[in-house]
């Protein structure tokens, strides 16, 4: 019998639904894998910022895993925001019985700027969770965080992503240049080789979730079994798609649309 594709994230929730697990949900829905989700953190947050976070109990999260993980198959899987030193703890201690590629996406600060994880976590995130990854997917201000150095030229992000990979213990690192003027170009590195992915840039305020919707389509792929070049080149096309057709809802940057390869959706 066939098996479906099963993806799941680990991630903080937006009720406003650009970013964060409601993201990476539709975007699993949209590309055809299972999803399925630990929730990490409740945040009230919209297009224009971050109003209030509440984190889950750390036996909360150990439990959601455990519920996962004991009963579904789990083909690919990604983290996003993960608050505190603690909850990294809890999950990266069940990283290992997860026997599937590991996708993080190095949340630190929502689009609006709002930081969604405590300062010092983010040590914690590079050393210790980071060498249990398949592929990390940094922005650049998360580049400069992990490498300590600027990243201001292509040529910058090439080698921020071989130092991840070689210096930080990465399975392979994404670095994305949605921070940059002109292209919008990413740059993909292995442990071998360098790719390249680019897209003209859109000009756009609504990237509300841009990184989540990207980081999860990844993911969904990975959950395919496609590797890693045809999973970030896949979605690649379907985060510029999802930027493209972004709606200009709510007061700040709006969100991506997950449904944009298929149609437009249903306006009023
Ligand atoms: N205006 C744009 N036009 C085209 N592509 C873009 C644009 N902005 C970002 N991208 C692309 O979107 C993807 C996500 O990159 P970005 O650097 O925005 O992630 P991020 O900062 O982690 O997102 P988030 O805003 O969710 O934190 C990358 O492939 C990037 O090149
Ligand atoms: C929960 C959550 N994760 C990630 C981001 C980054 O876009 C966000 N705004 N919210």
């Amino acid at each position: 019998m066939e098996k479906v594709a099963c993806a799941l994230t680990i991630a903080g929730t937006d009720p406003s639904g650009g970013a964060g697990i409601h993201a990476d949900l539709k975007t699993f829905q949209e590309l055809k894998s299972y999803g399925m989700s630990v929730i990490t953190s409740v945040v009230a947050q919209n297009t224009t910022g971050v109003q209030a976070l509440h984190h889950v109990p750390l036996e909360m999260i150990e439990q959601q895993l455990y519920s996962v993980i004991s009963d579904m198959p789990v083909h690919a899987f990604k983290t996003g925001m993960i608050a505190n030193i603690d909850m990294m703890k809890v999950i990266a201690k069940k990283i290992p019985s997860i026997a599937a590629p590991y996708v993080m996406d190095p949340v630190m600060v929502a689009t609006s700027g709002d930081p969604l994880i405590e300062e010092q976590a983010r040590d914690f995130l590079r050393k210790e969770l980071l060498p249990l990854t398949a592929l990390v997917t940094p922005n650049i201000p998360e580049a400069e965080f992990l490498i300590g150095r600027k990243v201001e030229t292509t040529d910058d992000m090439k080698k921020a992503a071989r130092s991840i990979v070689h210096d930080l213990g990465a399975g392979a690192a994404l670095v994305k240049g949605g921070h940059l003027d002109g292209e919008a170009v990413d740059f993909l590195y292995d442990g071998t080789t360098i790719y390249s992915f680019s897209a003209k840039r859109i000009n756009t305020k609504n990237t509300h979730g841009t990184g989540c919707t990207y980081s999860a389509a990844i993911t969904a792929y990975l959950s395919q079994r496609l590797s890693l070049y045809e999973a970030v080149d896949k979605a690649k096309h379907f985060v510029t798609k999802a930027i493209k057709g972004a709606f200009p809802i709510g007061a700040g940057n709006g969100p991506t649309n997950h449904w944009a390869i298929r149609e437009k959706g249903v306006f009023q």
